[in-house]
């Protein structure tokens, strides 16, 4: 043990030991005032050393400054000259009895213990033939008449009967070190004044120089400053680099050329592709933010068989296509084996989600606006024919691939993606699908039908306008082996005046006609017979619906309410390679 020990005792359930008592080795140097010393038996039993003789310490309160003793022999009227000498030197109190009492001492050897026989409280005296009494205890009643008296004393306690000694100490002066956060020990030399010794506790014995304490904080508190620099020029190093990023893409964007992203921008700019706005042929599509006011639509592509260097010449190329009627290409991904393009984000989505019948009030969008619809998107076809470095057929002009901003102008997606993803029939079923049932001018699916040409979209964009004027699907999908076209013949009831459809307004009557006309030119067999884009914007821009001549029935067949489609033994059908 050391005198540090805060936890020293002789063993478990023994009094906790501490100033002013002190653990000793029995055999060391005699214990004398003022210190208490403290030893431990073999069976690990807490003992108080007196000069002569040892008593068992069974209890310590320091709150109350007591000591509870018992005599191991059971007998402290034989050593009871000690005890009184230990109370006197060391000035402790005894619980019971007063400063001064007087005691009588008998010898009880020859009367063969009687007192054995009246006082249970002497039974554990066995052993013990001196008995001690009060002078105000009678000696009849203690059964003491067969002793002999042997002396009187004076003691600052009273005659112990039982084997309890309760002692109470006075406090030793040790504020003063305590205030210190030191400790308090008796002293072993007189080398200074006083009894008591101040210490500082040296803990567990290893001794930790002060500067290495300092040098140790401050190794770690350097080491925390440096780690904050550090994360913090990373941070603000990352935060340029994004900045930097952003700027590069809006001095792209305000250059009207598409920015390229890395794959971890797009999963930043999606903010994990977590809104997923639809899937199409050639992949899905998510919505992501670029900045507070750039709002983007990602389109991941799949089955890209275009070589990355390619990939990013035909991008480059698209990228430069700018007109108010085609969807603009923002960016776009090429790393690794990640395909990606990034358009401007429209939330109205998609032209297929706004076609409803007039009579569906809720949900028609107006003849004034189908109208402004109809020819923003022959505006935009136009651009993509004639108005590029490199005229562009669409070849896949549908309702899907029309996007329509927060003013409902139409924006034409999706070009440009034929070339840049594969043409494996299975990837682009569902659209050749639609295609081929609707919008594929049949000289796309066989060359007997004439020379494919820009007049194949005009075809494709006829349909949609019939789809438009009817409000529903141009095509009835539920019984395909035997298909019915059912607009043209509706459609040319609608232009020979019988209008089956519900339109309230003179002016709407004339749209509607004017729009139904202009569509089943485009939808001429013929592609020669179609108009070219050119009059269609001029036809729906000037021309009053009388003046426009009425079209023969595309299907040449006059009779027939329904004529059976001529890709119905076509099927499955493949898209031929058309040169570019
Ligand atoms: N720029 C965009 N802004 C808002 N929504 C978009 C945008 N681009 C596509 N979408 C939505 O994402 C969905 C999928 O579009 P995508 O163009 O991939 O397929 P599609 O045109 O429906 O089919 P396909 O690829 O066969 O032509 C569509 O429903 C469309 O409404």
């Amino acid at each position: 043990h050391n005198d540090c020990d805060e936890n020293l005792s002789c063993g478990k359930n023994e009094p906790h030991i501490e100033f002013p008592f002190e653990l000793v080795k029995e055999m060391e140097e005699p214990c004398t005032y003022p210190r208490l010393c403290l030893s431990c038996t073999e069976k690990r039993q807490t003992m108080l050393l007196l000069p002569t003789i040892k008593l068992r310490v069974n209890y310590i309160d320091y709150e109350s400054q007591e000591i509870y003793l018992t005599d191991p022999e059971n007998c402290y009227s034989n050593k009871f000259m000690e005890v009184i000498n230990f109370i006197r030197s060391y000035h402790l109190e005894a619980r019971y009895g007063e400063p001064e009492n007087n005691l009588i001492f008998f010898n009880c050897t020859s009367a063969g213990l009687p007192y054995l026989r009246n006082n249970y409280m002497r039974q554990d005296m066995v052993s013990c033939p001196i008995y001690m009494a009060n002078s105000f205890e009678s000696v009849l009643s203690l059964d003491l008449t067969s002793c002999t008296k042997m002396f009187n004393i004076t003691a600052p306690i009273a005659a112990v009967h039982s084997n309890a000694l309760y002692l109470r100490w006075p406090k030793p002066n040790c504020a003063e070190c305590e205030a210190k956060g030191k400790r308090c020990k008796w002293k072993t030399n007189n080398d200074t004044e006083g009894d008591i010794q101040c210490f500082e506790c040296k803990r567990k014995g290893i001794h930790v120089p002060k500067s290495f304490i300092f040098a140790a904080t401050g190794s770690i508190f350097l080491g925390l400053v440096v780690i904050a620099v550090f994360k913090g020029i990373l941070y603000f190093r990352k935060k340029q680099e994004d900045q930097e990023r952003v700027d590069k893409f809006l001095e792209d964007y305000r250059a009207e050329k598409p920015a390229r992203f890395t794959y971890a921008d797009l999963k930043r700019i999606t903010n994990g592709f977590k809104e997923n706005l639809g899937e199409g042929a050639h992949g899905a599509v998510f919505r992501g933010k670029l900045s507070s006011e750039i709002q983007v639509a990602v389109k991941i592509l799949n089955n890209t068989d275009v070589e990355g260097k390619e990939f990013i010449n035909e991008v480059g190329i698209m990228g430069k296509i700018h007109h108010i009627n085609v969807v603009r290409l923002l960016g776009f991904c090429a790393e690794g084996f990640h395909r990606a393009l990034v358009y401007n984000f429209f939330p109205n989505g998609s032209l297929q989600s706004f076609i409803f019948p007039p009579e569906d009030k809720d949900h028609f969008l107006g003849w004034e606006k189908l109208q402004h619809i109809s020819l923003g998107i022959a505006k935009g076809i136009e651009y993509l024919h004639q108005g590029c470095n490199h005229p562009i057929i669409h070849f896949d002009i549908n309702p899907h691939n029309v996007l329509l901003d927060d003013n409902f102008t139409p924006k034409i997606s999706d070009f440009g993606l034929a070339k840049l993803c594969s043409k494996n029939p299975s990837v682009v079923s569902m659209t050749a699908a639609r295609g081929t049932l609707g919008y594929i001018a049949p000289e796309v699916f066989s060359r007997n039908f004439g020379n494919v040409s820009y007049k194949s979209d005009i075809y494709s964009y006829g349909m949609l306008l019939l789809e438009m004027v009817g409000g529903r699907k141009n095509v009835d999908m539920s019984s395909p082996e035997d298909f019915n076209v059912l607009y043209p013949d509706w459609i040319h009831n609608l232009v020979d005046g019988d209008v089956h459809i519900h339109v309230e307004d003179e002016d709407d009557v004339k749209i509607a006609k004017k729009l139904a006309i202009i569509g089943l030119w485009c939808i001429q067999w013929q592609p020669g017979n179609r108009p070219s884009i050119k009059s269609v914007i001029h036809m729906l821009e000037t021309q009053d619906e009388n003046q426009i001549a009425v079209p023969p029935n595309p299907f040449h067949s006059a009779t027939s309410t329904t004529v059976k489609g001529p890709t119905s033994t076509r099927r499955p059908l493949h898209l031929e390679v058309i040169e570019e």
